[in-house]
């Protein structure tokens, strides 16, 4: 019998068991995205009555929590994320759940440096291997992070869980574990991908007609990507490398279309690089056992030093306004958080910043709001309330589906007067009139 089965029956408990420990006051790391907790989320949610002032650091939930459920009015669990998905977002609505601005490159230091202690560390894992090994599956984002800080350290293991090959970080061992929880068979949370519009097509055509043979890709999440994705799938592109934030089905599709070879890549040559995936099953049987994809923790995947060594870097993400001297707002609709900062800026950056490199941030150009209204998404200023994702000398490449725009290095009336251009015709002339009032508008501008 190997050390590690004796030590695997030592540290296996049951989920009531092992929230046991949990005591007011603490703060918690829960694993998130597709590594969500139903086990031990639901044991600690039936001790809800009797715990007070626990920190829960969570965030891109792919699935509901059964603590918020039990404590809807926040009194006994504060759910404060570094990025909000779709239930997030629904969790802060309720006023059930707060932000921490950061960089994603940075979650990793965050937590070694900016918080002072954390008590537990609770994350989903496949089954351990023979050497003693819990893979991370899917998520390795700040995982190797949160172990190193956690007092304590317990596992939930899902049979359902893919076992991903990584760079590094991607499993934890467990003499690093304290305690072991079997989840059986829990699955995996299923993200399909979002409907695409003409619209988006129109978007991704823009990048499309950019993107060269031997290109590195990072692609945002969204209808627009999962558009380009597909465009790409069936496009001629060849050689094309992935060093992403997030793996969706759209890779799987370009991979199996023979588009990504990685052969082209100055780092990780060969290989799909990402620090979290989420989508369906055909993304997760993909990432299984697959030596052609490496999970590595963020703060190498979005470091802009590091990515930026793969040559020819491009990012494509979406954002929900501009204003007319180029600051992208990607996370709020003025005050109204919607997402967060993500790794947005981190791959503006870094492609950017790699030889040959560009950074795309598409958008539609206008919104429509449930009366039915239309709203520009290019404004004279943002929002009232809204905050800069991605600040105007970052920003390069804009799109929407009347064209493509490069604002680097362009003055505040050549910004003006591209940014027009890529505006929806009804709106042009008004923007043109608020452009005057701001003195960006050259007379001599068409
Ligand atoms: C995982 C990765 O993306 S890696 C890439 C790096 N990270 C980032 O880019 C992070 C920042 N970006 C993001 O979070 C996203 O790309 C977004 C939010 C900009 C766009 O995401 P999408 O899923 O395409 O957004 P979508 O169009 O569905 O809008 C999101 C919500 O905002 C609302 N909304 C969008 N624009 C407006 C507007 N102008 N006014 C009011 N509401 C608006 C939508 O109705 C929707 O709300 P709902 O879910 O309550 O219906
Ligand atoms: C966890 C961050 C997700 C994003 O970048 O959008």
């Amino acid at each position: 019998m190997s050390t590690w089965v004796e030590e695997y029956r030592k540290k296996l408990t049951t989920p009531d068991k092992a929230v046991g420990i949990v005591k007011s006051g603490d703060w918690i790391i829960y694993s998130y995205a597709a590594n969500t907790l139903p086990v031990l989320d639901m044991a600690l949610a039936q001790r809800t009555p009797e715990l007070h002032d626990i920190q829960l650091l969570a965030g891109v939930s792919m699935r509901p929590h059964a603590v918020v459920k039990a404590d809807p009015r926040g009194e006994h669990f504060t759910w404060d994320c570094v990025h909000f998905s779709v239930i997030d977002r629904k969790y802060y609505e309720m006023g059930r759940a707060f932000y921490i601005p950061l960089r994603y490159s940075e979650v990793p230091r965050y937590i070694a440096e900016n918080i002072s202690r954390i008590d537990v560390f609770m994350v989903q894992v496949s089954p351990m291997d023979q050497h003693g090994n819990f893979n991370f599956g899917p998520t390795i984002s700040h995982y190797p992070a949160a172990a190193a800080k956690a007092r304590t350290v317990i596992v939930e293991v899902n049979e359902d869980m893919p076992i991903a090959h990584g760079g590094y970080g991607n499993y934890i061992h467990i003499s690093d574990v304290d305690y072991i929880v079997e989840g059986g068979h829990t699955g995996m949370p299923q993200i399909p991908s979002a409907p695409v519009t003409d619209v988006d097509q129109k978007i991704a055509q823009y990048v499309l007609d950019d993107l060269r043979d031997g290109d590195c890709i990072q692609l945002g999440i969204g209808a627009m990507p999962n558009a380009l994705g597909q465009m790409i799938a069936a496009s001629d592109l060849k050689d094309l490398g992935v060093h992403t934030e997030m793996l969706v089905d759209s890779y799987v599709d370009m991979w199996e279309a023979g588009r990504i070879s990685g052969r082209k890549k100055q780092i990780d040559k060969g290989r799909m690089v990402y620090t979290f995936a989420g989508g369906t099953q055909k993304l997760y049987d993909f990432i299984n056992n697959n030596p052609q994809v490496a999970g590595y923790p963020v703060d190498y995947t979005n470091d802009r030093f590091i990515a930026s060594r793969n040559d020819n870097l491009v990012s494509i993400n979406n954002a929900l306004e501009i204003d007319l001297s180029g600051q992208v707002c990607s996370e709020t609709i003025g005050p109204r958080m919607i997402s967060g900062a993500g790794g947005q800026l981190d791959f503006v950056d870094a492609a950017y910043n790699s030889k040959g490199g560009r950074s795309f941030i598409c958008m539609e150009s206008t919104f429509t709001d449930a009366e039915g209204k239309k709203h520009s998404r290019i404004r004279p200023l943002l929002t009232e309330g809204a905050v800069v994702t991605d600040t105007r000398p970052m920003v390069q490449y804009v799109v929407t589906e009347h064209g493509k725009a490069n604002l680097k290095g362009a003055t505040t009336w050549q910004r003006a007067e591209r940014l027009i251009s890529l505006a929806h015709p009804d709106f042009r002339e008004e923007l043109i009139q608020e452009a005057e009032k701001l003195k960006i508008w050259r007379k001599s501008n068409k």
